[in-house]
């Protein structure tokens, strides 16, 4: 089975948490659902350098990510691929973006981020998020 290494960006503004909404997809156990903004580590590229090119690319949004803002890595096998994805912490002071491929997005409180329906593999992620108190989250 194929494995593919993803980067994710938890962003934080004023307590909130950024939520992002996928569109419709090949596989129907992750259409629609809600994931951290990311994606896919290309070839020759440094995990911070494909988080930065990522939220870029999808979001227009310029950042600086370093590596002492790692949180976290899930290893999660889905029916047709496994994935491995490393997320960041990283507090942002505007939280202006542009949604270019995502259908849909929402910053919400930790302790509400379980009433969304997440991809999967992220779980582990949010039950880790709702149990800790992450420093400039009140
Ligand atoms: N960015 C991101 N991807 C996630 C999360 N959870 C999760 O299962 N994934 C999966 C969905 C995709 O299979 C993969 C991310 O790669 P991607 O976003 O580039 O994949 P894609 O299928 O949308 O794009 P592509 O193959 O057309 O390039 O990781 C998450 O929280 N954030």
């Amino acid at each position: 089975m194929k494995t593919i290494e993803v980067v994710a960006a938890i962003l934080v503004h004023d307590g909130k948490i950024l939520c992002m909404q996928r569109d419709a997809a090949k596989y129907d156990y992750i259409a629609y659902k809600y994931e951290f903004p990311g994606g896919k580590i290309e070839r020759g590229e440094t995990r911070s350098q494909a988080l930065m090119r990522e939220l870029r690319e999808e979001m227009d949004l310029q950042l600086n990510i370093a590596e002492e803002q790692y949180f976290m890595s899930i290893d999660h096998t889905y029916p047709d691929f496994r994935i491995v994805m490393h997320s960041y912490l990283i507090p942002v002071e505007t939280p202006t973006f542009t949604l270019k491929e995502h259908l849909s997005f929402c910053w919400l409180q930790p302790a509400a981020l379980s009433q969304l329906d997440w991809a999967p593999a992220d779980y582990p992620l949010v039950d880790q998020l709702m149990n800790m108190l992450i420093p400039g989250i009140s």
